[in-house]
């Protein structure tokens, strides 16, 4: 297989940070981790998101937009004893966070509560993630995302693959032990390679039959074990399009809960704009075509899923902001407006 010429990584953002504080905050994290007795007091004052079998409890607000609202432990000890629960309850929350004010940040499942009676008491509905996403702002679909993820983890790493025994968490939800073997568990992620691959004046887009109608988006594939992103990068093209990756350039990465935590790592690569007749894998996706610059920008504008009647041809739509594919998408569009 032809290795890719040019593999550019840019280190693009590194986030806003005052420095001193950042790293108090990350050695406390660390330590939260580490220590359950520094966990347990941390969760005394800390804040808890309420889910509700992995649906987040997201608040409408005045102005009719929504948050993701976290609860005092104070306050859902009060719920839990309102609702007749025992607060032993508080003692699964996970930690998936802190503040910028060192508040510790957790997520804690009440699925084995009646829905609405903590929907009632809270003043809240528990969401669909998916749609969760679409109605958050960046850093709150983020951390539903995150507290999500842990709490999915929990709930189905229980046994020890080796000798089906029961596992045990530590406080923070850090890591789970088997006793029986000694084998630590800690969360998983599957790390996958996403590019958005252009032959210099056009990118190309594909979509799996699962996906939306009229969706498209950048072509995504699990790492395979023991490859290295750009292997993963340049064999997915050729599985799924039949072309040959020439040149890949770093974008970005974001965890990404559906249908499990995968690590998205987004690249841009480039193909020989003399060789780029499609191939497309079937048993993969449904299709796959180049979009010019025109046609890409009039796909940007629709900012939510369009109605697609059926019987009617669809709509081209591409995955909203909160997916790396659309930054992807967005980025290339930028880049080709800077040429022209
Ligand atoms: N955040 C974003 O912007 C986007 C995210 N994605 C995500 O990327 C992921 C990978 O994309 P696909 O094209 O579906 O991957 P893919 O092209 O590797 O095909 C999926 C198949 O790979 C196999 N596979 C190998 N290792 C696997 C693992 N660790 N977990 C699950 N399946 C594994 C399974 O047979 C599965 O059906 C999906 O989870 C999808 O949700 C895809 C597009 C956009
Ligand atoms: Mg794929």
């Amino acid at each position: 297989m032809l290795q890719p010429r040019n593999i550019l990584f840019r280190l693009k953002w590194v986030g806003s940070r005052s420095c001193s504080n950042y790293v108090s905050r990350m050695r406390y994290l660390s330590r939260m981790k580490q220590d359950d007795e520094v966990c347990r007091t941390a969760l005394q004052s800390g804040n808890i998101f309420l889910y509700h079998q992995l649906a987040p409890l997201l608040q409408r607000t005045d102005i009719g937009t929504y948050q993701f609202p976290a609860f005092p432990a104070e306050d859902v000890k009060g719920i839990l004893e309102n609702l007749g629960e025992s607060n032993e309850m508080l003692w699964e929350t996970i930690l998936i966070n802190c503040t910028e004010r060192n508040k510790a940040q957790f997520s804690l499942d009440v699925g084995s509560i009646e829905q609405a009676a903590v929907e009632k008491l809270c003043g809240g509905t528990f969401t669909d993630l998916r749609k969760a996403f679409f109605l958050l702002r960046g850093p709150e679909a983020t951390l539903a995302a995150r507290g999500q993820a842990l709490l999915r983890w929990h709930q189905t790493n229980g046994f020890c693959s080796s000798t089906g025994q029961p596992t045990q968490r530590n406080q923070s939800g850090s890591q789970r032990v088997c006793h029986s073997s000694g084998i630590t568990y800690y969360p998983k992620m599957s790390p996958v390679v996403i590019a958005l691959v252009s032959d210099g004046k056009r990118c190309l887009l594909g979509r799996q039959s699962t996906f939306p109608r009229g969706m498209y988006s950048a072509l995504a594939g699990f790492c395979d074990m023991g490859e290295t992103m750009e292997e993963t990068l340049c064999r997915e093209i050729a599985e799924e399009v039949g072309l040959e990756v020439e040149s890949i350039q770093y974008s970005g990465s974001q965890h990404w809960p559906f249908p499990q935590s995968s690590l998205m790592v987004a690249c841009h690569a480039t193909v020989n704009a003399d060789n780029t007749r499609i191939r497309v894998d079937t048993v993969e996706l449904e299709d796959a075509r180049w979009f010019s610059l025109e046609e890409v920008q009039e796909l940007l504008k629709i900012k939510a899923p369009p109605r697609n009647n059926k019987g009617e041809p669809p709509v081209f739509w591409v995955p909203p902001r909160y997916a790396i594919a659309n930054r992807l998408i967005q980025e290339w569009a930028n880049q080709q407006q800077l040429k022209s």
